[in-house]
């Protein structure tokens, strides 16, 4: 599964899919994708800061869901720390003054003591506001998280299964489960930041506008130059790390196929252990190649630029120096300059990088909300038919016609055939012929694009699908191994009974589970799987049976196993269909199998061929008939006959 998401997310570029054969390199930027001149770069930015700006409300709303007190208090904080560096520059400069004027006389030393105190009071007020910053970001990361993993997960448990089944969809929702929890709170972090700079920058640039006009201009644009070299490096940045992914994520899944214990038998038997690390080194060279070309270049153009910026702001203090020399500002007139148009030059620079940081936050945040605003495609209708607790069973499959999204194939086609209460149906056919697909619109997992189906007459869109699936007992041929004890393993078949251990227990006997089980250190406490220090781990024949346990947990009136006896030894498949015939006693109950000494005992069989019914019947019927069932089954029997002697 893993395999073939990696493979389908990779069409973007001219790669090969999986990453495992073919040229280990990425295309260089297409000349479209970069922006070509300053104009196209300001229209960019544009679009980025407007997106970005609209995404800070809803971020807004999620800091405040996640705690009003921590949002007002950093919102506080933040405004406050915004004016101390304007101030702290100013008391420099009123202590400065103060210095000159009691050195050439005419100040007194308690005008030095008050400043002095004055500045002690804003130094500590700085140290306290960063601090409480710090905490009630790390409060509110953690209040955050919780809220954002928790309204992933509510989502995700609504949604339909075919969003998990697209590999787009599926990439959403894995960056809205990991990426997104910690993004916000990093996102109102440089909004704040971003606050907090501009009153800086505002205050700074106010006080150099009351020693000089001019001043405080130059100050303005002696940035720009580092400013447009930073948006110019920043939005390839951006682009590099969009070029940079697929190659990353062929990174990781190298790297899980070597890590993970599921790969490992095999990695190891086909020897394919030192090609996967060879091939991770080879993308890892290509990826650290990129990235340093960029981040040289970066910082070789932002330097320059920048000391082009620097020279400026020397000419200016100089400029200055000679001022104060002249009698016309004063000592600390000087200082006020220096810090202020240092802290200018900064808050550009930060603001580009609180910018840059919200814009990649902000897409992120973005998938979160497209993934929260996925609708559930498969939905109870307004109002929903009620069920009865104990539904007959009749199902009537009436011209069904499915094809999965995304595909025109059609894995049912026309499909037409009923089931009478308490029958038991065989369904069978060659691989891909569409059975476990018959499965899973019977239990509603997808809707037909065609036809309808019926239970006892109505059509099931017209139930809510969770009472629907109340009513159907189910075991899928990729069952679920769950790290938890054999008891709990069981009791998720039905979470009213989780706790009932006598009807666990019967589960298990009727799943011929019981014997393994009874044999655990801890019975039925005994811890199932690799996640426990001293966890069983079980076969996969045992853990089937642990699974058909569970799906016999709920007692339903439908019954649907497919292929329930696959992993199971031959004794044990026949112990439990003879099981079988007590356990449908009074259910409807369709099961597929390849094993043809099951299939007919059924009482009736169903032969699906490519999405079509091709034979519905009994066995007789269908080995009457002398066709694709027949053929099969003699297939099948003469090889072991063969093997008779005699
Ligand atoms: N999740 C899916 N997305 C897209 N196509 C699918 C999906 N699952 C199955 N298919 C396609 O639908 C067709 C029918 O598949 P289905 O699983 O119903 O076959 P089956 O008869 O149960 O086969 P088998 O005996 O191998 O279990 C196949 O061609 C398969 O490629």
């Amino acid at each position: 599964m893993l395999g073939r998401r990696h493979g389908k997310r990779r069409r973007t570029t001219t790669v090969p899919d999986s990453g495992l054969t073919g040229p280990v390199d990425i295309p260089d930027a297409p000349p479209q994708d970069q922006p070509k001149g300053l104009r196209e770069r300001l229209s960019r930015m544009r679009t980025a800061v407007s997106g970005t700006v609209r995404g800070l409300p809803k971020v807004a709303r999620l800091t405040w869901q996640a705690s009003p007190f921590l949002t007002i208090a950093i919102a506080l904080v933040t405004l406050l720390s915004g004016l101390l560096p304007t101030v702290t520059a100013y008391i420099a400069k009123l202590l400065l003054d103060s210095v000159v004027a009691a050195i050439q006389g005419h100040g007194s030393k308690n005008a030095i003591v008050q400043v002095a105190a004055m500045q002690f009071g804003v130094l500590a007020l700085t140290a306290i506001s960063s601090s409480l910053t710090t905490m009630a970001q790390g409060l509110l990361q953690e209040r955050m998280t919780l809220t954002i993993r928790h309204q992933v997960m509510a989502h995700a448990s609504e949604l339909h299964l075919a969003y998990f089944e697209g590999s787009t969809s599926y990439d959403m929702l894995r960056q809205a489960a990991q990426e997104a929890p910690t993004r916000p709170l990093t996102m109102m972090t440089s909004a704040l930041g971003l606050v907090r700079t501009t009153i800086t920058f505002a205050s700074m640039i106010a006080l150099l506008i009351a020693i000089s006009p001019l001043l405080a201009l130059v100050a303005l644009i002696a940035p720009i130059p580092a400013f447009i070299s930073q948006s110019k490096y920043g939005s390839r940045a951006f682009w590099m790390s969009f070029m940079l992914s697929p190659i990353r994520r062929r990174m990781d899944y190298l790297s899980s196929l070597v890590t993970t214990d599921t790969y490992a038998k095999e990695t190891k038997l086909f020897g394919l252990g030192p090609y996967f690390v060879d091939r991770f080194r080879k993308l890892g060279q290509v990826n650290y190649e990129r990235q340093r070309k960029l981040t040289v270049n970066r910082n070789v153009s932002s330097t320059s630029w920048g000391l082009l910026s620097t020279f400026a702001g020397s000419a200016i203090a100089l400029y200055i120096a000679l001022e104060a020399v002249g009698g016309r500002l004063t000592l600390g007139d000087l200082a006020l300059y220096t810090a202020a148009a240092t802290s200018v030059q900064t808050s550009v620079s930060g603001l580009f990088t609180a910018f840059s940081g919200m814009y990649e936050n902000n897409l992120y945040i973005d998938t979160l909300y497209r993934f929260l605003g996925t609708k559930p495609e498969i939905v109870a209708p307004p109002e929903p038919r009620s069920l009865p607790s104990t539904v007959e069973g009749h199902i009537e499959f009436e011209s069904v016609s499915f094809s999965y999204p995304g595909s025109d194939e059609r894995a049912l086609d026309g499909v037409s055939f009923e089931i009478r209460p308490g029958e038991t149906v065989a369904v069978v056919g060659r691989n891909g012929a569409g059975k476990s697909t018959l499965f899973k619109l019977l239990c509603r997992l997808y809707d037909p694009t065609g036809g309808r189906i019926l239970l006892d007459g109505v059509d099931i869109r017209e139930f809510d699908p969770v009472e629907l699936r109340r009513r159907i007992s189910a075991m899928f041929q990729d069952y679920v191994t769950y790290q938890g004890t054999a008891a709990e393993n069981i009791g998720l078949g039905d979470l009213a009974r989780l706790e009932d251990r006598p009807h666990i227990e019967e589960s298990a006997r009727r799943a011929g589970a019981s014997d393994r089980i009874e044999q655990l250190s801890n019975g039925y406490d005994s811890p199932l799987g690799r996640w426990f220090d001293q966890g069983v781990s079980l076969s996969g024949g045992e853990w089937q049976k642990i699974a058909l346990a569970r799906a016999f947990q709920r007692e339903a009136p439908i019954l649907v196993l497919d292929e329930p006896t696959s992993a199971l030894d031959a004794q044990a498949e026949h112990d439990l269909f003879s099981r079988l015939r007590e356990l449908a006693e009074g259910r409807t109950t369709l099961y597929i199998s390849h094993r043809f000494s099951t299939v007919r005992q059924a009482e009736r069989i169903l032969l699906l061929e490519h999405g079509k019914v091709a034979e519905y019947g009994t066995h007789e019927q269908l080995m009457a008939a002398k066709a694709g069932y027949a053929e099969l089954f003699t297939l099948q029997a003469q090889a072991y006959l063969d093997e008779i002697p005699g």
